[in-house]
């Protein structure tokens, strides 16, 4: 039984931007070594929700992701294949069938993905559809018109009510914080998340500007490290957005590292959301272990 008892929402989190900025600045100068660097490269493929959210998906583009979802590069099948695919609700069954049998989860999105901006029982009706049609996971987006308004009790109890819809798949909550306008309010919504029951938090819908940023996922990354030591219960983070190197993508897993140690550091407790990032890091995987880097023709379409 839980034992932790849920903060006072009202109350702020003061951070320190100047320090959040500095110490990304300063894990940003780490320099990783060459085996080092293709086990963060091939770790980092491993963790990819691969994503196609476009209102021209079709069950042909769908069934192609998944292609490259199993099989990331064909001349080196030894490669991991990526955590998860991402997809709207109408597009789980068609990604579903594909990956069958691979291990590799299939992500929904829903409530109203991207803007949220749905009656409740719609968002709720819209995730259970996602579940029935063999969803693994959920990405909801929280309400950041009634959390801008200080309705911190109606978000709280919208994840809450989410959560119970989703049955056994894991729910990610979206803060989408480029909308949320200060490293205080992406404290706060991590909070109001956790403590509704996420499994996972997610910067962002990739849908508005600026997505995924270092400095957010640093104050998120602090937010599940406080959660944790409160109560006990892990919570995955999942920068996405905006995500598209691999340089990028190692430099995210040295801020994991740091801030909330190995046990994170798995498709288990940590993705990146990405449409396009796998070429780039099957480039750089293909010239570490060949010192060849092959143009991105050699890649197929993410
Ligand atoms: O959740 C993933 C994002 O929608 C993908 O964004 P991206 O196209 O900038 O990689």
């Amino acid at each position: 039984m839980d034992t932790y008892t849920t903060p006072d929402f009202s109350r702020t989190i003061p951070i320190d931007k100047v320090g959040v900025d500095e110490r990304v600045a300063r894990l940003n100068k780490r320099s990783i070594k060459k085996e080092s660097k293709l086990q963060g490269l091939k770790l980092a493929l491993s963790m990819i929700d691969l994503t196609t959210l476009e209102g021209k998906d079709s069950e042909g583009k769908v069934i192609q992701m998944c292609a490259k979802a199993r099989t990331p590069y064909a001349p080196m099948p030894d490669l991991p294949h990526v955590a998860a695919v991402c997809v709207y609700p109408n597009m789980v069954a068609t990604a579903k069938k594909a990956l069958k049998g691979t291990g590799i989860n299939v992500a929904s999105v829903s409530t109203a993905f991207p803007s949220g901006m749905a009656p409740r029982t719609v968002k709720l009706e819209d995730t259970r559809f996602a579940v029935e049609q063999g969803a693994d996971e959920i990405d909801m987006v929280i309400s950041r018109g009634e959390f801008l308004k200080g309705n911190y009790s109606y978000v709280f109890d919208e994840i809450a009510e989410i959560k119970d819809s989703c049955g056994s798949a894991h729910l990610k909550v979206i803060l989408e914080t480029g909308e949320l306008e200060t490293y205080e309010n992406v404290r706060k919504a991590s909070d109001i998340a956790m403590y509704a029951g996420a499994d996972f938090i997610k910067t962002s819908t990739g849908k508005i500007s600026p997505a995924a940023t270092q400095p957010v996922t640093l104050v998120m990354l602090e937010a599940i490290r406080d959660f944790y030591r409160e109560t006990g219960r892990m919570t995955g983070m999942k920068p996405a957005g905006g995500i598209r190197t691999a340089k990028q993508a190692l430099q995210y897993l040295v801020l994991v590292k740091e801030t909330l140690g190995a046990a994170w550091l798995t498709p288990e407790w940590f993705r990146f959301g990405a449409s396009s990032l796998t070429n780039d890091l099957l480039m750089q995987i293909v010239k570490q272990k060949t010192g060849i880097y092959e143009g991105r023709e050699y890649f197929s379409e993410d």
